[in-house]
């Protein structure tokens, strides 16, 4: 029999860490934390439950003993093995005890300093996580008990402490909630009222994963947050099974947002840091729980979503993997924490594990997984935020309100009272408590104090939104309706993507003389079909490239003097070659934004006499097919689409300075894309939305890499 235990090199988080040691000054004034940038492991605790009454009366034997030193021992059926992790906490320990003993503390404390930290409950289905994190739910509405803290769980007890710096020792801290649940792969947010619509999560180059229109409560006092917490999860999907009469079917993610003015008079920057708690649904195996039907459909997509971390996991602990591509996008979990993985956040893990012997198997893979994790390395990064930036987020958030309020009164048939050009800065119609939506379109004017701050303007829109969302009327955001527009075309996209027509020529392609004025007149070489969204919308023309490396392509769209003949392969060739029939063209500069410069001598594209009727920039996307770079380059195609910006669409991907190139993210639809497997067959709307999504992501890690290079 082999007795392996585990060992690691402990994180600097945790119970009885020192206390926090600011040593160094930001060019704000600001305190830095020592562990600002430096590599941290991730801590790992584990949690044994008592064995439950069921367990008892059946004669479970307890087969999990802790040894002390942090060691967890497993001896059954000829299975011997023993685990040492940051923490472990036996049947005995109290709430109070694991949060002491879990590192909480110090998680909070350092999300109060600008970190995101993210503490997660992982183990078999029914083995005390909602129990550590939530304590024991209200049996008969599934609702985490009282404030009371008595069986408190850390979610309690870390809003207790948060508060409590809050309102005695840092007044500044302003602190808001979200809360969602991942179920069936599909996101809720569980605190909007309405019908539970799934929103989508979308990649950008500042934010990495977030979830698009979420709502976010603004919170100040226990009671506030403790009704969030139950409302929310009353509303998370649970069932019974064999197992766990109160079993999470769903993911859940609360998250704490802590806002933190800078402490000097003429604050130059902004803290933000962010607790969450990640609630996982239970792996299971579904001849232990019966589960079957609609259960049997969530047990194969919780268990496939924790394969997916399992995986990422593993991908991270081993150094020469964890520098290539990342899967975080096989699911939505692994997209929602790749950041408290593998990025900057600050992770604590709780290991949760039944002692009985029924549970062996499961128990050894929880500390198998529990064992990797611990290995897993952040580089953690306070977030600080410069005024500037933080004024310029805020007008941009304020911003995005405003034109979906506008967009949902338009739906509700609601007066339009701002004109189009209202500054940001300007009131919305509609504000606060004591507008009722029946009171349709009664415009009211803000107390002056609000007047005053911005936050107090976000603060009053996003009053109205939820007030117009309340409306018994199905609505659509303005994002969802702007995207109906490139539904057509990226439907078409997705198409070539999954089966790249074959060129039969590459012909003469020339400015099309039926573009709309104002239109962006750049017409695709002709393609056996016509180009993709060109027929549909007047404003989209697309080069389909087929068999070019996107190797070859993606420095002509980034910076190719205007000299350099575009390199592309016709049709039959295996091999991208410099294409001589395709003379010399100037398309653009990969800067969103960019402006057709006016074509050069000789270019099929463009009359050289006359110039461009209009200068309008241009957004370019650039698709790619098989990323294969070997010797024996063979993509399955590329495109270049080029968006007119000032028509509705996506947006253009921001400016490009000083970004760290990432690994390439795999293009949805595309053979090799996760994501492109498991949409096959799903919602083609939230298809498409990957669709979308990936091509900014897409061109977002060429143009990177070429300003980089
Ligand atoms: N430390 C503990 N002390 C006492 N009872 C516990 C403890 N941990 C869990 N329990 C009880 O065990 C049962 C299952 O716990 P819980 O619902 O938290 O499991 P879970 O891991 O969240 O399950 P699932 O993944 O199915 O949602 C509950 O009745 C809970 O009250």
């Amino acid at each position: 029999m082999e007795l392996k235990l585990e060992q690691g090199q402990e994180p600097k988080v945790g119970a009885g860490a020192k206390p926090l040691h600011l040593t160094a000054q930001s060019p704000a004034g600001e305190q830095e934390d020592p562990m600002d940038r430096k590599e941290t492991r991730l801590r790992v605790v584990v949690r044994v439950r008592p064995l439950t009454c069921p367990e008892r009366r059946r004669g479970d034997q307890r087969v999990v003993h802790c040894l002390g030193d942090n060691a967890v021992y497993v001896n059954a059926a000829g299975q011997e093995a023993a685990f040492r992790l940051s923490a472990v906490f036996d049947a005995g320990t109290s709430q109070e005890g694991v949060f002491e003993g879990s590192g909480m503390k110090r998680l909070i404390e350092l999300a109060a300093n600008g970190f995101s930290c993210t503490a997660f409950a992982f183990g078999q289905t029914g083995s005390g996580k909602t129990y550590t994190l939530m304590g024991p739910l209200a049996q008969s509405e599934g609702q985490p008990a009282t404030p009371c803290l008595g069986l408190g769980g850390l979610m309690q007890r870390a809003f207790v402490c948060l508060l409590e710096q809050t309102q005695c020792y840092r007044p500044g801290l302003v602190l808001s909630a979200s809360y969602v649940e991942i179920h069936n792969e599909q996101v809720r947010d569980l605190l909007s009222p309405g019908p539970a619509r799934p929103l989508p999560v979308r990649w950008s180059k500042t934010r990495g994963f977030y979830i698009e229109n979420l709502l976010t409560v603004e919170f100040g006092s226990l009671e506030a947050i403790m009704a969030l917490l139950q409302e929310g999860t009353r509303r998370r999907r649970s069932a019974a099974h064999a197992l766990n009469g109160h079993s999470s079917r769903s993911h859940a993610l609360l998250t704490i947002r802590i806002r933190r003015k800078a402490v000097s008079p003429e604050p130059s920057s902004c803290q933000q840091g962010a607790l969450c708690f990640v609630d996982l649904a239970g792996s299971e195996r579904v001849k232990d729980t019966g589960s079957a039907g609609e259960r049997l459909v969530e047990a194969t997509n919780i268990n496939r979503s924790l394969l997916a971390l399992g995986h990422c996991i593993s991908l991270l602990v081993d150094p020469r993997r964890r520098r290539s591509h990342i899967p975080y996008r096989d699911s939505k979990l692994t997209r929602l924490l790749a950041e408290s993985l593998g990025g900057s956040g600050i992770t604590l893990m709780v290991a949760c594990i039944s002692p009985s012997s029924r549970c062996l198997t499961e128990t050894l893979r929880t500390l198998r997984f529990a064992g990797r994790a611990k290995k897993v390395t952040t580089k953690p990064v306070a977030h600080r935020v410069s005024r500037e930036k933080l004024l310029q987020s805020l007008e941009q958030e304020i911003q995005t309100l405003r034109e979906e309020n506008l967009s949902l009164r338009q739906q509700l048939r609601l007066p339009r009272i701002l004109s189009e050009g209202t500054a940001p800065t300007q009131l919305p119609e509609c504000q606060g408590e004591s507008h009722a939506p029946g009171q349709r379109g009664a415009p009211r004017r803000a107390p002056s104090s609000a007047r005053r701050s911005l936050y107090g303007l976000l603060q009053e829109f996003v009053l109205e939104n939820e007030q117009l969302r309340r409306e018994p009327i199905p609505l659509t955001s303005s994002r969802a309706l702007a995207r109906e527009g490139q539904r057509a075309l990226a439907q078409e996209l997705a198409r070539h993507l999954e089966s790249p027509p074959a060129l039969s020529s590459w012909g003469q392609a020339r400015r099309s003389p039926e573009a709309a004025p104002g239109s962006c007149s750049i017409q695709a070489l002709p393609c056996p079909q016509p180009a993709p969204g060109a027929a549909q919308c007047g404003h989209v023309s697309l080069l389909f490239l087929s068999d070019l490396a996107p190797e070859a392509l993606a420095p002509h769209v980034s910076c190719r003097p205007a000299s350099q003949p575009m390199a592309v392969t016709p049709q039959g060739s295996r091999r991208p070659s410099l294409l001589k029939e395709v003379p010399p063209w100037e398309v653009l500069t990969a800067q969103s934004g960019s402006r057709f410069q006016g074509a050069s001598q000789g270019s099929p594209w463009e009359d050289p006499a006359q110039p461009w009727p209009q200068q309008r920039p241009v957004a370019p996307w650039l698709l790619h097919g098989k990323r294969s770079l070997g010797r024996r380059k063979s993509s399955a195609g590329s495109c270049l689409l080029l968006r007119d910006t000032q028509q509705q669409g996506p947006e253009p991907p921001p400016g490009l300075e000083g970004q760290v190139v990432p690994s390439a993210p795999p293009l949805a639809g595309q053979p090799g894309s996760s994501t492109g497997r498991q949409a096959a067959g799903a919602d083609p709307e939230l298809r498409l939305e990957e669709v979308l999504d990936s091509l900014q992501e897409q061109f977002q890690y060429y143009s990177l890499r070429d300003a980089r290079d």
